[in-house]
């Protein structure tokens, strides 16, 4: 249960801000998110780290010498906006490039590489990883599908503290993509975690039982056995790890790993210390040396009840950065020499969203209906808010409704802004689009951004707003998210929804029929697929390792995106 919060919707933001007032030695707020209080050494490559809230002390509180230069930090279980990432990569930049690294989930995947695409266009040089140490959420023949958890930490040090060794940016790249190929992680679950202002955990684990293959968002596990003994549960992540060693890894006799037990959030530190007591015991008898362990909270998820045991198999090279001293809020060790130089406090860029490109009549006469659209949009999300996240909780991580809230909001927002400064609707959907991103990141904000960013590109700010217009745009809209998320009808997404609204849309307007009877016909088409995923496995997104859990159960995203295309319909009925 999370009983201290104030709006469940800025839990995220307060806890940040009271983050960064608690550590001043170490952090300083920048937009997005924190960097080092110090700032990064000049020439030094900066490693940018990220994700969503909920997981303290990744990240933020990983910021410091000999860890991360900066983190982007999210709402809660949702990953920053490429807005974010990018403001918080130029705030950390030192002059040599930067890494940003983050779990491997769909919308951190997403916006880390708009961010990236955004800072090379900019002249940053910039590298992306994303950690896939989690060995329950993806078969061993496919590691790239695998998701981030406790092995963050071991990872984003290795990087970190090839940076601090004066390597150039594709130096520390390798050493991290081989920090990740050769760490493991694996955990259990006893009850799942309460979102802020949630009345219920989004799952439960069964009295005398536990989840095996716990994931960070509260997800439930791929399994479930009876509740362990400490010594059992023990011997469990010890012998699952042990059969799946890295491949220059042939046995565990001799070989030398950095070992994390991590609680996820409400399990005591006595009860990690007695399973670690046989962790180690385990180890020693397999031959394995531990070196530098940590047992603690590292990468939690609220007040979940697990533990995962991670283990990093050290050769001589990641041994030395391993054991490299570090000073951030949530951890330290060795003493570290005196600071390099470093540049001042990057400046934060002026806001040049006050202007708006010239309109037509026409189109800033279309702007106004974008906007009631808008505002019918993010009202039939506000009214399904609590249907969107149930059905997300049951093989995702539950925040879909509290995302859609959040952009949508924004988008409606910034609208009307641009409105009143007089946009044509081209404008008024390219600002909705940016603020819906910005504000919400997770996939469904970069997602919904690229939707409304389709249609705006389409109607454009001169020409009038024809029914072929905007199917192109929504066709346009349908190859954008296809491109982006790499989803295809059948994976159970969004994509299954989008495609027939965006298909049976062009054909009705092809065939010359007006707009909203057009419209009409593809948001039944949309509303009819969206029903039909319940009946699909899912192949993307945080459902996937669930996929038998979901069977039953439609698509979050594609539902919301059957009921906004309903919702619109009765904008453009009202309009004509
Ligand atoms: N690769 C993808 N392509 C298209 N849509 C996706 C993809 N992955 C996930 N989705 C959609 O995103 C929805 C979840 O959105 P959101 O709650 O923002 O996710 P998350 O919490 O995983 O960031 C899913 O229900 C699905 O419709
Ligand atoms: O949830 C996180 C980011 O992934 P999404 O796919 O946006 O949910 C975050 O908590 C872990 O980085």
């Amino acid at each position: 249960m999370t009983r201290l919060f104030n709006d469940p919707t800025a839990f995220a933001d307060e806890a940040l801000e009271g983050f960064a007032a608690a550590h001043r030695r170490w952090v300083r707020s920048v937009t997005g998110g924190v960097v080092r209080a110090g700032g990064t050494p000049d020439g030094e490559v900066a490693v940018v780290v990220g994700g969503g809230s909920g997981h303290y002390p990744a990240f933020s509180g990983l910021v410091g010498r000999g860890l991360a230069h900066g983190a982007a930090v999210g709402n809660v279980f949702a990953s920053p906006s490429a807005q974010q990432i990018r403001s918080v990569a130029r705030a950390a930049h030192g002059g040599a490039g930067v890494l940003l690294m983050y779990g491997n989930y769909a919308g951190d995947v997403l916006h880390f590489g708009q961010a990236a695409e955004r800072l090379a266009g900019e002249g940053v040089e910039v590298r992306t990883l994303a950690v896939t140490d989690d060995i329950s959420s993806a078969g061993p023949g496919q590691p790239a599908e695998r998701r981030g958890i406790a092995g963050d930490l071991p990872v984003f040090k290795a990087a970190a503290a090839a940076a601090e060794e004066g390597l150039p940016l594709d130096e520390v790249l390798r050493t991290a993509e081989h920090a990740n190929a050769r760490t493991r992680s694996f955990g259990i679950a006893f009850s799942g975690c309460t979102l802020p202002g949630a009345g219920h955990p989004l799952f439960t684990v069964p009295e005398g039982r536990m989840a095996v293959g716990l994931g960070i968002h509260g997800e439930p596990g791929i399994g479930e056995e009876p509740l362990p003994t400490a010594d059992e549960a023990a011997r469990l992540l010890v012998s699952t790890l042990l059969k799946e060693l890295p491949d220059d890894v042939p046995t565990p006799e001799g070989a030398r790993t950095a070992v994390i037990l991590n609680g996820l959030g409400s399990v005591k530190y006595e009860e990690l210390f007695v399973v670690y007591r046989t962790v180690a015991a385990l180890l020693a008898d397999a031959g394995v040396e531990i070196v530098e362990p940590e047992v603690g909270e590292l990468v939690t998820s609220f007040d979940m009840a697990g533990v995962s045991l991670t283990l990093t198999w050290l050769d001589d090279r990641l041994e030395r950065l391993w054991r490299a001293p570090a000073d951030a809020p949530a951890h330290r060790k060795g003493a570290l020499e005196a600071p390099a130089a470093a540049s001042g406090p990057r400046e934060e860029e002026a806001d040049d969203t006050a202007a708006v490109p010239p309109a037509s009549e026409e189109s800033r006469e279309a702007a106004a209906t974008v906007l009631t659209a808008l505002r019918a949009l993010a009202g039939t999300v506000d009214e399904h808010v609590e249907e969107l996240g149930r059905i997300d909780a049951v093989a995702g991580d539950g925040d879909h409704g509290i995302g859609m809230q959040r952009g949508s909001t924004a988008a409606h927002r910034a609208a009307a802004e641009a409105l009143a400064l007089g946009a044509g609707a081209g404008t008024v959907l390219t600002r909705a689009a940016d603020a819906w991103a910005d504000r919400a990141g997770g996939t469904s904000g970069a997602l919904w951004g690229t939707i409304l960013r389709a249609l705006g590109t389409a109607l454009g700010d001169q020409d009038a707003p024809t029914a072929s217009r905007v199917a192109d745009g929504v066709t346009e809209a349908s190859a954008g998210v296809r491109r982006l998320g790499g989803a295809e009808t059948g994976d159970k997404t969004m994509v299954d929804a989008l495609v027939p609204f965006a298909d049976t849309l062009a054909d009705a307007v092809a065939a010359g029929e007006p707009l909203t009877g057009a419209w009409d016909r593809a948001a039944t088409a949309a509303g009819s697929a969206a029903a039909a995923t319940a009946e699909l496995l899912p192949r993307k997104g945080r459902a996937r390792p669930h996929a038998e859990k979901s069977l039953g159960t439609p698509d979050a995203g594609a539902h919301s995106l059957a009921l906004i295309t309903r919702a619109v319909h009765g904008v453009l009925h009202h309009d004509h």
